[in-house]
């Protein structure tokens, strides 16, 4: 990968120029200006996953410069950096190959010149195995019954793209029951225990690492609440199995490796769904659906890799996205799913996103003088329309949000759906194109109301509009649609931070925490008064420990 400073290229003195010239037009504009913009503005990956960018303060030029500035960070090389193993998560020495675990060519893969597609393909094979043994109900427990819930123990990568993808697939459940756990805090595996029987639950410890203190503990948690039931360490092998890089931690743990799925360091953890990671959502949906979910990301790998940056859906949302979070300065993005199964989908590319490019070093090590990583959240609609959307439509910070919904629902059940859809179709009209002070008055007029009765509400119910949005409209959510969707936003994060000269796969924002907690931990349990700390540290951890004399 070549290391360009976005913001020294052509392309950027010319969108800054660009900039002054667009910013007053508004969507309104731009749609008045293009009577084809529908279709000169959207993208599909197939017949049944349409892309609309249309509702964006662009027009043609935005793009051509924002695709020069692509090119001018040789993002094509990039991309074929990424797909090949190069060692482009630099800082760590590592390939970046989650699409390898999804690579259903099964071309080869070269990291270190060695074809990673055999080992791809085995863990595969034994995860197929395995789930076909515990959804049919063949594996019993230490009583000689079926398992019937399985509890994935993970955080971070190692439990948000589970329980999302899980979730988001409900409609697809086999028999079992999955749970996750991932806070430390012990109220979470504490309640998800009250709820399961040792002798038909399943656990699964899965991190990348083996040694995340959050899932060490709840897993030991986990394995003592199994002993006191079960009494005989050797039942463990019969309900517990890891899902790690790590085989000597695993062993150590006291997990037999026969149970063990390894995944490789080439793979992230918030990239690891599609790894051995994912054996709680094979469990949950059943294994060819795991098999689908792959293939739908494979589709977008394949768009992705071949497809010309002006057609190309990751691309194109990438640079609407670095426009918006760098001309115009917005700083926040919007998940807004209107499909109730994907719930967890914002929370999973908050950390996709904000862990993979929420960084102020670009690739040289100097601070940037550009935005790089924007804020991430969003909540399903129609919650959102009734919590947050007050700021959107009339706040005085301006959010694009993605608008996602499927067009067939998984519950058919009387017009619920067309209702959802209706408000799904309604808000990005309603964020573009507002509603006029001329509207509003002719509203009142039309009710009957008087002028001297009206017009001091007036400017409370205008809406200026011009809010940016994507609509992202798909046939339904399966398991292949869920994929795409999954590694078009992945590709995005890419992309920006291929642009942004900043290294996406790494994390080292997270390390300075969790040294400070180590060194906090023991000074909790201690007699004295702490000193060690600045004046507020100090002050609150004493007053912890008064509170708990
Ligand atoms: O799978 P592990 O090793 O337990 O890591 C869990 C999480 O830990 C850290 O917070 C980060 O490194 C995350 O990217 C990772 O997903």
């Amino acid at each position: 990968m070549k290391n360009i400073n976005p913001t020294k290229t052509a392309a950027w003195a010319a969108l800054n120029e660009h900039f002054k010239a667009i910013s007053n037009v508004t969507i309104a504009d731009h749609f008045k200006a293009d009577s084809n913009r529908f279709n000169n503005f959207s993208l599909k990956l197939n017949p049944d996953f349409l892309v609309d960018f249309s509702k964006n303060r662009i027009n043609q030029e935005t793009l051509n410069l924002l695709i020069n500035l692509a090119k001018e960070t040789d993002l094509s090389g990039a991309i074929e950096s990424m797909f090949s193993g190069e060692k482009i998560n630099v800082t760590e020495n590592r390939a970046v190959l989650h699409t390898a675990l999804r690579n259903k060519s099964n071309k080869p893969v070269l990291v270190d010149g060695k074809d990673v597609m055999p080992e791809v393909n085995a863990v595969l094979e034994k995860m197929k195995a395995f789930c076909a043994k515990i959804i049919s109900g063949e594996w019993k427990g230490y009583t000689g019954k079926e398992i019937t819930d399985v509890v994935n123990i993970g955080i971070g990568g190692s439990d948000l793209g589970p329980c999302m993808i899980s979730e988001a697939l409900a409609a697809y459940r086999t028999r079992l029951t999955p749970h996750f756990v991932s806070n430390v805090d012990g109220t979470h595996i504490a309640e998800t225990l009250k709820k399961l029987n040792p002798e038909t639950t399943l656990f699964l410890i899965a991190s990348k690492t083996f040694t995340t203190q959050e899932t060490m503990t709840n897993a030991h948690t986990a394995r003592d609440w199994f002993l006191k039931h079960a009494g005989d360490k050797a039942h463990v092998a019969k309900h517990f199995a890891a899902l790690s890089t790590n085989a000597k931690a695993v062993s150590e743990f006291g997990i037999d490796t026969a149970n063990m799925f390894e995944f490789w360091d080439w793979v992230g953890g918030r990239y690891s769904s599609w790894s051995a990671i994912g054996l709680s959502i094979a469990l949950a949906v059943g294994f060819d659906n795991f098999e689908k979910l792959l293939a739908g990301a494979y589709e977008m790998d394949c768009h992705f890799r071949n497809t010309e940056f002006s057609k190309n859906i990751p691309v194109i949302l990438a640079l609407i996205g670095i426009w918006y979070n760098n001309f115009y300065k917005f700083e926040s993005e919007a998940i807004l799913p209107y499909d109730q199964y994907m719930y967890r989908f914002p929370a999973y590319f908050q950390q996709g996103n904000m862990e993979s490019n929420g960084k102020y070093i670009d690739r040289d090590g100097n601070k940037v003088d550009y935005q790089t990583g924007p804020i991430i959240w969003g909540e399903p609609g129609t919650n959102g329309q009734h919590a947050f959307y007050q700021l959107i439509h009339q706040g005085t910070k301006v959010i694009p949000c993605d608008f996602i919904a499927p067009a067939i629902s998984h519950n058919p059940i009387g017009d619920h759906h067309a209702k959802l859809l209706s408000n799904f179709f309604a808000q990005t009209e309603a964020l573009a194109f507002g509603k006029s002070k001329e509207t509003v008055i002719a509203e009142f007029e039309a009710k009957g109301i008087s002028k001297e009765n009206y017009e001091k509400l007036v400017p409370f119910k205008v809406f200026e509009g011009n809010r940016p949005t994507n609509s992202i409209l798909v046939k339904k959510i399966t398991p292949e649609t869920l994929g795409a969707l999954i590694a078009m936003y992945e590709h995005k994060i890419f992309t920006q931070g291929v642009i942004m000269n900043i290294f996406s796969f790494d994390q080292w924002g997270v390390e300075l925490g969790k040294q400070l907690a180590g060194k906090i931990l023991p000074e909790l349990s201690c007699q004295d008064k702490v000193t060690a700390h600045d004046a507020s540290t100090n002050g609150l951890i004493n007053f912890f420990k008064e509170l708990n004399k």
